[in-house]
């Protein structure tokens, strides 16, 4: 699958860009805060149905304009794919797949998988678990529609019934039976949950260190382990052995909603002994192994969009990683960097063939 040709208006520093891609190699080049990372968001973007750095859609239409349009013309498994997404200020979104508005937008996610990354992904290390169990969840949304419906509907009963304990707490009468619906819920939902999200990180796992040890050149060690209160016991027993503590606490203290990825380097977490270049190269190889298991998945190559990778890692990791990801088993990539020379060397210097694109102020200058 690869992205043919993407128009923008008004998505944050963007005014008016219609480009062309080629369906290999892509690279923006400019200064910072020119909109390299901007357009490789827009494509995100149409895969996602939001962007992957602002949690409104206010934020992404320009400052001084009302609305905001994007389009995507895809290659993808033979045929031609037309995404759509418009935003007027203070409405809601309007998101077409070849002109027909989907009704829920959950049902474009996975049609066009894509791999974002970027120097942001380090919040996955640096910040608290829901940061990890947003990723795991974004990566198996993508290709199995009913864990997003399943964890969109776990949520909604675990905030009822954080509700109806707040209400306990509050005074109201207990009500044991009301209670019991969102256990009996909870299981089921937690249960599927879980299962999905252990079969993913078993299968990563050794690609994940297949490609640490490629980009490293075997130099270190990394693991990446699944925590979960449902390793030892099931949902129903852990509701049941919480139930006095949740009514304590008012709200619900067990369940999936806990789970982490614990992220090691060596025996050691990454977050306190990583240096900056191995917890880039960390969640680079983490990413990499993720577009693997999508692509399994899916039977065709998600878009891989790597935004300043450069920045933090040494001369021989850059060059492994860009030689990986030129490799035909990956397909449409999109690259961007402040310096051209530095692109230039490493592609050119590997007879790699690439679309240059020269970004200044929001437009292509050449
Ligand atoms: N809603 C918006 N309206 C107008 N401009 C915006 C909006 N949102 C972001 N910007 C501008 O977009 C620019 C950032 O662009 P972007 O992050 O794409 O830069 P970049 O070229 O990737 O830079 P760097 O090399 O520093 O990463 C900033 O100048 C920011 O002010």
């Amino acid at each position: 699958m690869y992205l043919d040709n993407l128009s923008l208006i008004n998505y944050k520093n963007i005014l008016d860009l219609e480009v062309n891609f080629s369906p290999k190699i892509n690279c923006f080049i400019g200064n910072n805060g020119v909109g390299k990372t901007n357009l490789l968001d827009a494509v995100y973007y149409l895969s996602f149905c939001k962007s992957y750095f602002s949690s409104t859609d206010q934020q992404n239409i320009n400052h001084d304009a009302q609305f905001m349009v994007l389009e995507g013309k895809y290659h993808r498994l033979e045929m031609e794919e037309l995404v759509y997404c418009g935003v007027k200020r203070g409405q809601k979104k309007n998101f077409k797949r070849n002109k027909k508005e989907y009704k829920k937008l959950s049902e474009h996610i996975g049609l066009l998988p894509i791999v974002m990354v970027s120097p942001a992904d380090s919040r996955l290390i640096t910040d608290g678990s829901e940061e990890r169990r947003k990723y795991m969840d974004s990566v198996i949304s993508q290709y199995d529609r009913k864990y997003l419906e399943d964890l969109i509907r776990y949520n909604r009963v675990v905030q009822q019934r954080n509700k109806l304990l707040k209400d306990f707490g509050a005074g109201t009468k207990f009500d044991e039976d009301t209670l019991s619906i969102w256990d009996e819920q909870m299981k089921v939902l937690g249960a599927a949950i879980y299962a999905k999200r252990k079969d993913y990180l078993n299968k990563l796992m050794p690609v994940f260190q297949e490609y640490y040890a490629i980009i490293s050149q075997g130099n270190e060690s990394v693991s990446l382990e699944y925590k979960s209160q449902l390793h030892d016991h099931s949902m129903g027993n852990l509701l049941a052995n919480a139930r006095w503590k949740d009514q304590v606490m008012q709200y619900t203290t067990v369940g999936i909603h806990k789970d982490d990825l614990e992220l090691n380097l060596g025996n050691f977490p990454i977050k306190k002994m990583g240096s900056q270049g191995q917890i880039k190269t960390y969640l680079i190889a983490l990413k990499l192994a993720q577009f693997e298991f999508i692509k399994q998945i899916a039977n065709f190559n998600p878009i891989l969009l790597l935004d300043d990778i450069f920045d933090k890692l040494d001369s021989s990791r850059v060059e492994q990683i860009v030689k990986l990801v030129s490799e035909e088993r990956f397909g449409q990539i999109f690259i961007s960097d402040t310096n051209r020379d530095h692109l230039d060397n490493i592609l050119s210097g590997n007879a790699l063939e690439y679309q240059l694109f020269v970004i200044d102020k929001g437009g292509i200058i050449n």
